[in-house]
């Protein structure tokens, strides 16, 4: 039997504690984050090199692509086939939701051991501080929350998420051919590449204007527990990449294009040659900021190993194979951890993955 993305949070209850942003005059303690980095966002070199953008008919693309999966993890792409008016209906209609009083939001709250419906990042409980953001989380079909939200007039919120999750596929497939052939691998060679990926997650992110952005913090550094994740951000830019040797880097919101992020899965079947990105998000004094993130993972009852065409003797798989529902089970139970909890061997230069971090202040 296959399981389903919201089971492995099955095990992990969460209670939340839920805000109007709104009728917040000034930071509560319970979201105030105190000093957030030691270090500007940026260090190292004074200009540091933008994260790269990539025109998917570039005759170059694939070359590209892999290049800035090696070294960034993260790319922003043009051109890249989603209509720019469906992008801005899926904003509108986040914007629509989120500006619903909280006693209405509330009734498609997530429930403790659910996935899917309006609450606060998973991620929280393993931060002593809250948020400043709220987010709703879609997996399958958004009918039943949509209509709990508004009972007479929810059919066109499905209808823009439906054709958005259908567009957000046919990029994904686009964009796993392009990764894997940058790899020298092809999509014969993964079969289940080419076939309809998992149930995929989409999240709503909203960012409300927070009356004391320096103490605050919108979405606390992770990483993915995808094979890739499409994000969409408004004009409001707070998307923050972690670059080793240079810091935390900005990545600006550019009017119609997509950010790219590799995610932890893609990091196991390239057995670490594509590094999953950490990122974070951050928030501002007058703007809201809106994101909406496709999260792409394999079908259901694929174990994801390193591929075969990559490791040899001298490349040995560094991690053991898993489902995108165990992983899901492990980022639960380990977070920032749980890339590591599914490495064989050590690391050579003995330090455990880059995410695990050293340095970085995932909180
Ligand atoms: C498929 C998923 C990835 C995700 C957990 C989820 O089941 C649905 C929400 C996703 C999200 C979005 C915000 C950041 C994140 C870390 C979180 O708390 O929920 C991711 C999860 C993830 O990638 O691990
Ligand atoms: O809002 C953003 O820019 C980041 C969102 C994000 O990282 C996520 O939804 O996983
Ligand atoms: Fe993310």
């Amino acid at each position: 039997m296959h399981t389903r993305l919201s089971d492995p949070f099955k095990p992990y209850p969460m209670i939340q504690d839920y805000l109007d942003f709104n009728a917040m005059k000034e930071l509560p303690e319970s979201h105030a984050w105190l000093p957030l980095d030691e270090l500007p966002s940026t260090y190292g070199s004074s200009t540091p090199d933008p994260v790269p953008l990539i025109n998917l008919k570039d005759t170059n693309a694939m070359k590209l692509v892999g290049h800035a999966c090696k070294t960034w993890g993260v790319f922003q792409v043009t051109n890249h086939g989603v209509p720019i008016n469906l992008l801005e209906e899926m904003e509108a209609a986040g914007r629509k939701l989120f500006a619903l009083p909280i006693h209405q939001k509330l009734k498609a709250a997530r429930s403790p051991n659910g996935v899917s419906g309006y609450g606060v990042a998973r991620i929280s409980t393993f931060f002593p501080k809250l948020m400043w953001s709220e987010g709703f989380t879609i997996i399958g079909s958004p009918y039943e929350h949509a209509r709990k939200l508004w009972p007479n007039r929810y059919s066109r919120f499905c209808d823009v998420i439906e054709d958005y999750k259908e567009e957000m596929n046919k990029l994904a497939q686009t964009l796993m051919e392009l990764m894997l052939g940058s790899l020298g691998v092809t999509m014969d060679d993964v079969k289940w590449a080419s076939t309809q990926g998992s149930c995929p997650a989409l999240q709503l992110n909203s960012y409300p204007a927070c009356p004391d952005p320096d103490r605050a913090m919108g979405l606390a550094a992770h990483t993915d527990s995808t094979l890739l994740t499409i994000l969409h951000q408004n004009n409001t830019s707070g998307l923050q990449v972690y670059k080793e040797g240079t810091g935390w880097i900005t990545v600006p919101p550019i009017p119609g294009a997509l950010v790219i992020n590799v995610g932890d899965l893609l990091h196991i079947l390239s057995n670490g040659l594509y590094p999953s990105v950490l990122h974070r998000a951050m928030v501002n004094r007058t703007q809201h900021r809106l994101s909406v993130a496709y999260l792409y993972g394999p079908p259901s009852n694929v174990k994801i190993s390193p591929l075969s065409k990559l490791t040899d003797q001298k490349h040995p798989p560094l991690y053991r194979p898993v489902t995108w529902s165990e992983y899901l089970g492990t980022k639960a139970k380990h977070f920032n951890k749980a890339l590591s909890s599914v490495r064989l061997c050590a690391p050579l230069n003995g330090f455990p993955d880059a995410k695990d971090h050293t340095g970085v202040r995932v909180g």
